[in-house]
C-alpha cells in the first residue's frame, strides 16, 4: 500500500513539474526561448503545402507546418494578461524590480498548477504514451533536449547581452525551473500574440514598436502562419511595409531553423545548406526612393537575422548592383526597370526563380500605370508557375540539397492604400478561378496580381476607411486667383513654417517657377522630380530629412510611400490627376499614429478637379485655412517685387543659353562668328546692361524687405498694436510676453532687435488650423449651388442672344423683301 501511494506521489509530482513547465511556457517571453527546439516532427499525415518531409519524395517546400507553428512551445495560446489582477496581487509585496518579475513568475507558474488540475486528467494517459515509446526515440529526444536546454541558454545569454530591452522586458535565466520571464511587459502583449520569431521581436523592442499596427494585426497571421497569399490595403503610414516584411522574415527563420535542426538530428553537416544562395523573395516598388526606403527598413527589423536584403534601382551603377548580387542576397526591393534590365541580361541571382517564395507588389495600383507596366510584366512572365504536382524534388534520404529544400508554392502579397478590388476578382479568387498566364493585355494589378500566381483563398485585407484618407489629418483649402498662389504658397511658409513641409505640383513647370520664386524670397527649400539625377534625388530628401522645418517642393514622384517623420504640412500647389494621387500626396504627413495637416491652394481653374475631388471622398465641406490678412500686404510686396526679379534672371539666362547655342553651333561648322556687333546687337546689350542693374535696385529693395520678419500691417515694431485675435498673433503675443518676462533680468539688450523676433515664432499650420474658428468652411454644395445658378445664367443669356439674333435675321428678311 505505503508503495502504491509513494508511486502514485511520485508520478503526481512528476505531473506537477511537467504541467508547471508547460503553462509557464504559455507565458514565456519569445524572445527568451528556444526557437528552434522540440518542435514536434512532421508525422507526414497533414497536407499542409508548406511541410517539409525529410527523405520523402513529396518534398514541396521548407517551411513548419501550420500544426507546428500551432503547437510549437512558444506558439501555444498566450492568456490575455489581466493586468490589473496581476498589480493587485503583487501590490505590498513589490519592492524591487527584479523581486517584480521573480514575483510574476510565481504568479504564472502558480495559475499553471491551477490550470494544470484540469490538463492532469490526460497526464496520466501521456505518461502511460510515453512508456510506449521506443527507447530509441527516447534516447533521441534526451539528447534534443539536452541540445536545447544548450541553446536555450546561449539564446537567452546573447539576449542579456545583445538586446536592447525596455526597461521592463528581462530575460532571466531558466535553465533549471524553466521559467523565463513571463509576459509582463502589457504594452508588447499584442506582438507576442502574433508569435514571432525570437530574433525579429528583439528588432520590435529596439525599434521601440509598442503594438502592430492594424494591417500588421491582420496580415502576419494570414501570411506567416497560415502561409495564405495577401491582399492588403490599408490607409497611408500605417505600417503596410512590415504587414508583409515581418511574415517573410518570419518564414525565413522559420524555415533556416528548421532544416538545421533536421540536418542535426540526421546528423548532417550544417555547410551543406547555403540558404543565401538563393533568392527568396523579390519586392517590387514603382519607385527608386521607395525601393531604398523599404530596403532599409527591412534591414532594420532583419539586424541580427543574417537575412540580406539589397536594392536594385535604376540611376545607381549597374556594376555596383551586380556586385551587390553576387552575394546572393535572399530579399531583393527593386524598381521594375532596372530588375527586368538584369533579369534580361541573364544575372545569375535574378533569374534562377525555382526558389522564389515570396513576391511583392508594393504600391501595386501604381505600377499597372504607364512607365512601368511593360517591364513589371515581363518580370511576372518569368516567375515560375507552381503547380501542386511539381517536379521530382532532388533530395534522397541522405542528402538534401537547398533547391529541394526550398522548392515550395509561392506567396503573393499585394499591396497599397488604394487598391480598388473588382466584385468580380473578389469572387474569382474566392471561388479559385484564376487563370495564370492565360490573361494579357489587360492594365490591370487584378490581371498581374492572376499572372503572378495569386492562389486561391487569398487574404483580402481592406482596412480603408470610405475616405481612404488618414483620420488624423486634418484637410483644409486656401482659395485664391491663380495669380496669388505664390503669396499664399509663401504666406503659410514663412508665417506658419513649423516642421517639415512637402509642397506637392503636377507639373515640373510649376515646381521649377515656385522653387525660383522660394530661392529668390531666402526660403531654404529642396526639390524632387523625375528629371532630377538619382544622386541628387536621394541628396534631396537626405537634406530634408535632417532639417527639422525642412521644404521639399516635389511632383507626384514624391507622391508614394516616401515615409520621412516628421512631416507635418503637405501643400498642394497644384491639384492632383487622381483621387488616389491625393490620398498618397496627402500621406506623407499624419504618418503611424501621429497627426499632420494638408492645406490645398485652390484656384476657380481647379474648380472642376475640385469637385471631382470632394466627389470621390464623399466630402461635402472642407475647412478653410486661417489667413491672417493683415500679413498680406507685406507678402504681396515681396513676391511683385520676386517675380520682377524672377522674371529678369529667366530672360537673362534665356539669351545667354541662345547665344552659347549660336556659339556652338558656329564652332561645329568651323565658322568664326564676327566680334563687330552690329547695331542691333549693340541696342539689346544696353537693354541687358539696364535691365540688369534696375534687377540689382529691386533685388537691394526685397533684400531690406527681407531682412525682417514677415510682419502684419498692424504689427508696430516698436508697440504692440491690436490685431492680437487670430491664434497666429495671440500665439506671438504670448511668446513676446514670455520674452518681455525674460528681458526685465537682461537689462540694456536691445529692446527694438527683441521685438523684431516675434514674427518669426510661427504656428504650426495644424494648430493654426485646430485654433481657427471652425465656422468658415467651404460648402461645396453651396459652391455647386453657385456654379449652377451661374451655368443657368449663361444658358439663358445664350439663349437670349440666339432669340435676338434670329429677331434681327427676321427682320433683315423681311426689310429685304419689302425692298423687293
Ligand atoms: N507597429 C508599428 N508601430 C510604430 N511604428 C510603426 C509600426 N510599424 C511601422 N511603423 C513605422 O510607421 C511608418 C510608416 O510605415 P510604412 O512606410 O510601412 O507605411 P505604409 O503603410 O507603407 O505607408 P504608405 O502607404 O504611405 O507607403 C514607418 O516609419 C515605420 O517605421
Amino acid at each position: 500500500m505505503a508503495s502504491e501511494s509513494s508511486q502514485k506521489n511520485k508520478a503526481r509530482r512528476k505531473l506537477k513539474k511537467r504541467v508547471r513547465i508547460d503553462v509557464g511556457k504559455n507565458l514565456e517571453r519569445l524572445d527568451s526561448l528556444p526557437w528552434n527546439s522540440a518542435l514536434p516532427e512532421n508525422d507526414g499525415s497533414n497536407h499542409d503545402p508548406y511541410s517539409v518531409f525529410i527523405g520523402s519524395n513529396e518534398l514541396e517546400g521548407g517551411f513548419l507546418t501550420l500544426e507546428e507553428i500551432d503547437e510549437s512551445e512558444y506558439g501555444l495560446e498566450i492568456p490575455k494578461i489581466d493586468v490589473e489582477n496581476e498589480n493587485k496581487k503583487v501590490k505590498g509585496k513589490v519592492k524591487s524590480k527584479k523581486r517584480k518579475v521573480s514575483e510574476g513568475d510565481e504568479n504564472n507558474s502558480s495559475s499553471g498548477e491551477a490550470d494544470g488540475k484540469t490538463e492532469g486528467k490526460d497526464g496520466g494517459k501521456e505518461l502511460e504514451d510515453e512508456k510506449k515509446k521506443p527507447k530509441q526515440n527516447k534516447e533521441k529526444k534526451k539528447r534534443m533536449k539536452k541540445k536545447n536546454k544548450r541553446e536555450k541558454n546561449e539564446e537567452a545569454n546573447k539576449l542579456k547581452e545583445n538586446a536592447e530591452l525596455p526597461e521592463s522586458v528581462s530575460v532571466i535565466d531558466g535553465l533549471d525551473g524553466v521559467e523565463e520571464n513571463p509576459v509582463d511587459d502589457a504594452e508588447y502583449y499584442e506582438w507576442n500574440e502574433l508569435r514571432l520569431h525570437p530574433l525579429i521581436m528583439k528588432s520590435i523592442y529596439r525599434l521601440k514598436f509598442k503594438e502592430p499596427t492594424p494591417i500588421q494585426k491582420a496580415c502576419i497571421p494570414a501570411a506567416a502562419h497560415q502561409g495564405k497569399d495577401v491582399i492588403g490595403a490599408a490607409e497611408t503610414g500605417s505600417g503596410k511595409t512590415l504587414a508583409f516584411g515581418l511574415p517573410i522574415l518570419q518564414r525565413l527563420l522559420e524555415e533556416r531553423e528548421k532544416v538545421e535542426r533536421l540536418l542535426t538530428e540526421k546528423g548532417e553537416v550544417n555547410e551543406r545548406i547555403a540558404p543565401k544562395s538563393v533568392l527568396r523573395a523579390l519586392i517590387i516598388t514603382p519607385t527608386r526612393e521607395l525601393a531604398l526606403q523599404v530596403t532599409d527598413h527591412l534591414k532594420e527589423v532583419a539586424k541580427g537575422t543574417n537575412v540580406r536584403v539589397v536594392p536594385i534601382v535604376g540611376g545607381i551603377s549597374t556594376e555596383k548592383q551586380e556586385r551587390l548580387l553576387k552575394a546572393r542576397p535572399e530579399i531583393v526591393v527593386g524598381t521594375p526597370g532596372r530588375l527586368w534590365e538584369l533579369m534580361s541580361g541573364g544575372e545569375i541571382h535574378l533569374v534562377e526563380l525555382h526558389s522564389l517564395s515570396f513576391f511583392v507588389l508594393d504600391e501595386a495600383d501604381r505600377m499597372i500605370e504607364s512607365g512601368h507596366f511593360r517591364e513589371l510584366q515581363s518580370i511576372v512572365d518569368m516567375l515560375p508557375i507552381h503547380r501542386s504536382t511539381e517536379s521530382q524534388p532532388q533530395n534522397t534520404q541522405n542528402c538534401m540539397t537547398v533547391s529541394s529544400l526550398q522548392r515550395k508554392k509561392r506567396q503573393t502579397f499585394v499591396f497599397s492604400a488604394t487598391l480598388a478590388l473588382s466584385a468580380d476578382f473578389r469572387k474569382k479568387l474566392k471561388r479559385g478561378s484564376m487563370n495564370s498566364k492565360k490573361n494579357d493585355g489587360l492594365n490591370s494589378f487584378e490581371t498581374l496580381s492572376e499572372r503572378a500566381g495569386m492562389r486561391p483563398n487569398t487574404a483580402i485585407i481592406d482596412l480603408t476607411n470610405a475616405s481612404i484618407l488618414v483620420n488624423k489629418l486634418e484637410e483644409s483649402v486656401i482659395e485664391c486667383r491663380e495669380e496669388d498662389k505664390d503669396a499664399y504658397l509663401y504666406y503659410v511658409l514663412s508665417a506658419h513654417g513649423q516642421g517639415r513641409t512637402i509642397v506637392f505640383c503636377t507639373s515640373i513647370a510649376a515646381l521649377r517657377h515656385i522653387s525660383a520664386i522660394l530661392r529668390i524670397l531666402n526660403i531654404n527649400i529642396w526639390t524632387l522630380h523625375s528629371e532630377m539625377q538619382q544622386r541628387a534625388r536621394l541628396k534631396a530628401i537626405d537634406r530634408f530629412r535632417a532639417n527639422e522645418h525642412g521644404i521639399l517642393i516635389a511632383t507626384d514622384a514624391a507622391a508614394r510611400g516616401l515615409d520621412i517623420p516628421g512631416v507635418r504640412t503637405v501643400v498642394h500647389y497644384q491639384l492632383p490627376l487622381s483621387a488616389e494621387v491625393y490620398v498618397h500626396r496627402c500621406g506623407r504627413t499624419a504618418r503611424a499614429f501621429s497627426d499632420g495637416c494638408s492645406i490645398a491652394l485652390i484656384s476657380p481653374n481647379d474648380a472642376s478637379k475640385f469637385a471631382a475631388l470632394s466627389k470621390s471622398f464623399a466630402k461635402e465641406s472642407f475647412q478653410r485655412f486661417p489667413i491672417e490678412l493683415s500679413y498680406m500686404p507685406e507678402v504681396i510686396k515681396r513676391l511683385s517685387l520676386a517675380h520682377q526679379i524672377d522674371k529678369i534672371t529667366r530672360k537673362n539666362s534665356q539669351e545667354k543659353a541662345e547665344k552659347s547655342w549660336l556659339e556652338r553651333n558656329a564652332e561645329s561648322v568651323d565658322l568664326v562668328l564676327d566680334d563687330d556687333d552690329s547695331e542691333e546687337e549693340r541696342v539689346k546689350k544696353h537693354r541687358l546692361k539696364k535691365a540688369t542693374s534696375s534687377q540689382l535696385n529691386k533685388l537691394q529693395q526685397l533684400n531690406t524687405l527681407l531682412s525682417r520678419p514677415l510682419q502684419p500691417k498692424t504689427f508696430s515694431k516698436r508697440y504692440l498694436a491690436g490685431a492680437g485675435v487670430s491664434p497666429l498673433l495671440q500665439h506671438q503675443f504670448e511668446e513676446l510676453a514670455k520674452q518681455k518676462l525674460g528681458e526685465v533680468s537682461s537689462f540694456g539688450e536691445n529692446k527694438r532687435r527683441k521685438l523684431l523676433v516675434i514674427g518669426q515664432d510661427c504656428v504650426e499650420p495644424l494648430q493654426a488650423l485646430r485654433g481657427a474658428n471652425k465656422e468658415p468652411c467651404l460648402d461645396l454644395k453651396e459652391i455647386a449651388e453657385k456654379r449652377k445658378n451661374m451655368d443657368d445664367l449663361r444658358r439663358k443669356r445664350k439663349e437670349m442672344k440666339k432669340r435676338l439674333h434670329e429677331q434681327r435675321r427676321k427682320q433683315r428678311k423681311k426689310m429685304k423683301a419689302g425692298n423687293q
